[in-house]
């Protein structure tokens, strides 16, 4: 048995439940006629931490922006715990589907970070109490309870990264989608995001240039090249690959070894 089934198993064997996600020969082509996505299958299982790995241009943002039905797939088929993405289904897609943008500044607008963090629940319908507790457990998760009253504007890049992600959380998602979520982060706060991440035991696909984060945090990686998922195995295995990682324009940061490779 390789890596990719040995993890899979845990879940898959427990699996006559739902994938987390399972996309079907995905094809997209953007209006002006640029075929973005060539067939994407992938299917990850509840409680999978997956790395999406590949150059720029590959395909990766057209994809996440598929999870959730920003994008619609020319053809092919996606969903998520079980439950198409199609138009009837939408609301509950996007309430199961967590996306944590690159730039939490596209993500946080209120006065405050409780305000915040409240309104993606609020608007799914929770109240009172009910939505003191998720806005409590999700800042909690993420080490921000502190701050609760603070405006965003006036926290440092990590902490906003963490408030972004308590967003999300608050919404109880099922699939955890994060847009690069190292990019522009200090060591320290890079490491404390990861190790928030890792605490939280939520499904999660990563996309993400910094192969090192990968590997900490992703024991599956899928790569994506030209519209197309090129490999999908354990993270360790496919960073330890020089020609495969050359061939695909990846390239892991100088005198950095896998460890065990
Ligand atoms: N709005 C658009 N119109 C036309 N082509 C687009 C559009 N957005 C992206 N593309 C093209 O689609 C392909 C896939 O882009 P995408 O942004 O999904 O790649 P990516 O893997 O996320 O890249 P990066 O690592 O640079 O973020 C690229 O060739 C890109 O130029």
């Amino acid at each position: 048995m390789d890596g990719v089934s040995e993890q899979s198993a845990g879940a898959a064997a427990a699996s006559e439940v739902e994938p987390a996600l399972a996309v079907s020969d995905l094809t997209y082509a953007y209006p002006d006629g640029h075929a973005a996505l060539r067939g994407v299958d992938l299917r990850v299982e509840p409680g999978e931490r997956v790395a999406v790995l590949g150059p720029n241009g590959a395909g990766k943002t057209t994809l996440t922006l598929h999870l959730n039905g920003v994008l619609r797939g020319s053809s092919g088929s996606i969903s998520v715990g079980g439950l198409e993405v199609v138009d009837r289904n939408l609301k509950e897609i996007r309430r199961r589907v967590g996306l944590v943008f690159q730039d939490p500044d596209d993500q946080l607008f209120m006065p405050t970070v409780r305000e915040d963090v409240a309104f993606g629940p609020a608007n799914f319908g929770a109240r009172g109490a009910e939505l003191e507790q998720r806005v409590h457990e999700a800042l909690d998760a993420v080490g921000m309870t502190e701050h609760a009253h603070r405006s965003p504007l006036h926290l440092s890049g990590g902490q906003r990264k963490r408030v972004a992600l308590a967003a999300v959380l608050a919404c109880d998602p099922e699939l955890l989608v994060l847009d690069e979520p190292s990019a522009n982060l200090e060591p320290v706060a890079r490491r404390e995001l990861a190790e928030v991440l890792l605490s939280l035991g939520s499904t999660t696909l990563m996309v993400t240039h910094d192969l090192p984060y990968a590997l900490q945090l992703c024991p599956r990686s899928v790569v994506v090249d030209d519209g197309r998922v090129v490999a999908d195995g354990p993270t360790a295995e496919l960073l330890a690959d020089d020609e495969f990682l050359t061939a695909h324009r990846l390239e892991l940061p100088f005198g950095f070894r896998v460890p065990g490779a």
